[in-house]
């Protein structure tokens, strides 16, 4: 699914008004009535509901909100904010219509007509919406702290009060804190953004039937991963397949008090799907890896602590296929930053011809050797949080600029990089960026990332092109965390569950 910028909303209305053809005043109507078939089937109709109303098109859709409540008999209180002499058209033609089945219209121009709100009540906040031009102030600005402070349940339609849909807002600007925001056909770039969670809540798309050629051809590097979408890029296995059709993965992953990053990511890769799985870590980790994951083969490192690259002594050049030879090569959960480490990557990158997955320390010491990312195979997976993204770049002023530094840094060394957390934003080499759609907070729990190196790592060694490899991945790691928290509830998810529940299909 798309992510348009306010302008191209404006123009995708203007785009529907014109090809369906639909009035605009029935536009809002129907854009209303989808809000209010989603509010009945949330809220009883004996909630108290106040609706608070600006003075344009949001305003509008509020006031048409109001009458549509009436209509199915909810206690409503309607407030309009009067912060300017001007109305929208379709806001006036709102206004009259109320005014005709509902005389009870208040207005609030000074503090003292901002009403008492408690908690039993329900708010509607449809004063600013995607037109947000300046920081609110004045009478806006009360009425918005007063809902903030009030103990309702907050519903923001489209957008909160004060909310820039697609550009930083100040650090003073007063927002709405919505417990949900219910937006019309598609999501704006500010939900997705972490400083912005308080002022989005849990938020829904409503499908208002706009124009959908207009959506279509609108130009965008912003994407929002639907489970329809994830779902076609998974590929149907032949029933004639062997082993060998599925890859053969190799994993460089643990070290001396972290083979259990090794042993998740392993997990991870063989329940994603691969053929084949070799799994290189210090010798400390053997006999583990071979006791707990039997299924993987286990290519010991010379050294007992932590990865070299280097055969053991007593089977030099033993080591099963050359590096090479794997269809993927995984590289990173729990290896730490020993020099031993960073010489094996340094000697491994330049033999490298096939995409690789790129992990936690392994992408600590690229940050520390920033030279070696021109090194890096093109089309690799990088996987930082957005600590080690840090590192890897430089800090951020606000969440646009970190969305500016994703893309470049993704298209100056033509790699997929997965900036993790909520909403994991996928950027390609081309400079598109998939926010991913799936995950919840019981997924901010140790090892979690490397399941998804695990993950990644197997569908680059079936074949799976990496920018495919990377949405698909993140989206069923995300699903397989809802599916835990679906059954035990977010807290107290660990890795291992979110393994057990990756399901592909
Ligand atoms: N496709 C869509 O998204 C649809 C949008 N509709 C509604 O239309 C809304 C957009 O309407 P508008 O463009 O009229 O925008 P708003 O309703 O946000 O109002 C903008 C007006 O308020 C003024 N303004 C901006 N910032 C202000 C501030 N901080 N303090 C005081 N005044 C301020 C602007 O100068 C402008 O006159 C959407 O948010 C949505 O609710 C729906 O009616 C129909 C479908
Ligand atoms: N609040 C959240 N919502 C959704 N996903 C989350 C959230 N917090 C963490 N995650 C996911 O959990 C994983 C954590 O990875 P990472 O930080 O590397 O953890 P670790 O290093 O412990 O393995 C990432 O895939 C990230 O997207
Ligand atoms: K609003």
């Amino acid at each position: 699914m798309k992510i348009l910028n306010v302008d191209q909303i404006r123009s995708l209305d203007q785009s529907t008004i014109q090809h369906e053809p639909i009035a605009p005043i029935n536009l809002m109507e129907r854009a209303a009535l989808t809000f209010v078939d989603w509010f009945v089937d949330r809220f009883t109709p004996t909630t108290p509901t106040k609706i608070f109303c600006g003075l344009g098109d949001n305003g509008g859709d509020g006031l048409a909100i109001a009458r549509l409540l009436l209509e199915r008999e909810y206690p409503i209180e309607v407030y309009v904010v009067r912060y300017a002499p001007r109305e929208s058209d379709d806001f006036m033609h709102n206004h009259r219509r109320l005014k005709l089945v509902f005389d009870s219209v208040h207005y609030i121009e000074l503090t003292h007509d901002i009403p008492t709100i408690r908690h039993n009540e329900v708010v509607i906040d449809a004063i600013l919406g995607s037109g947000l031009s300046r920081p609110s102030e004045g009478i806006v600005e009360d009425t918005v702290k007063a809902i903030n402070r009030a103990p309702a349940t907050v519903v923001s339609v489209d957008i909160a009060s004060g909310l820039y849909p697609n550009q930083p807002n100040g650090s003073t600007d007063v927002i709405i804190e919505p417990d949900y925001t219910v937006t019309f056909q598609l999501p704006k770039l500010a939900f997705v953004l972490p400083k912005n969670g308080r002022y989005v809540g849990d938020w829904h798309i409503l499908d208002i039937q706009l124009h959908k050629r207009y959506i279509d051809l609108a130009p965008t590097s912003y994407y929002f991963t639907q489970p329809r979408e994830a779902r076609l890029l998974l590929r149907k296995r032949d029933r004639f397949s062997n082993k060998g059709s599925f890859g053969h993965a190799l994993l460089l992953v643990g070290s001396y008090g972290k083979i259990g990053a090794a042993i998740l990511a392993a997990r991870a890769c063989l329940r994603s799907g691969v053929g084949l799985l070799t799994v290189q870590v210090p010798q400390c980790g053997y006999t583990i890896l071979q006791t707990v994951v039997p299924e993987a083969m286990c290519r010991p490192d010379g050294n007992q602590n932590v990865l070299t690259g280097i055969a053991p002594a007593d089977q030099p050049g033993k080591q099963g296929p050359a590096l090479t030879d794997y269809s993927a090569i995984g590289i990173g959960p729990g290896i730490g930053k020993a020099p031993e480490t960073l010489v094996m990557l340094k000697n491994l990158l330049p033999t490298l011809k096939k995409p690789i997955v790129v992990d936690a320390d392994a992408l600590n010491l690229l940050s520390e050797n920033r030279e070696l990312l021109n090194q890096l195979p093109p089309n690799s997976i990088l996987t930082p949080h957005p600590k080690e993204f840090e590192r890897l770049t430089k800090k951020w002023a606000n969440d646009y600029q970190k969305l500016d530094l994703l893309r470049e840094f993704a298209q100056k060394y033509r790699v997929v990089v997965v900036l993790k957390g909520a909403y994991s934003a996928v950027a390609t080499p081309d400079g598109d960026i998939h926010f991913n759609s799936t995950g919840n907070p019981g997924l901010s729990t140790g090892g979690t990332g490397d399941v998804l190196t695990g993950i990644l790592t197997s569908l680059l060694a079936q074949g799976y092109d990496p920018v495919e490899a990377a949405v698909l991945g993140v989206f069923a790691h995300g699903l397989a965390g809802d599916r835990v928290a679906e059954q035990r509830g977010p807290i107290g998810m660990t890795a291992s569950d979110v393994i057990d529940a990756l399901r592909w299909e």
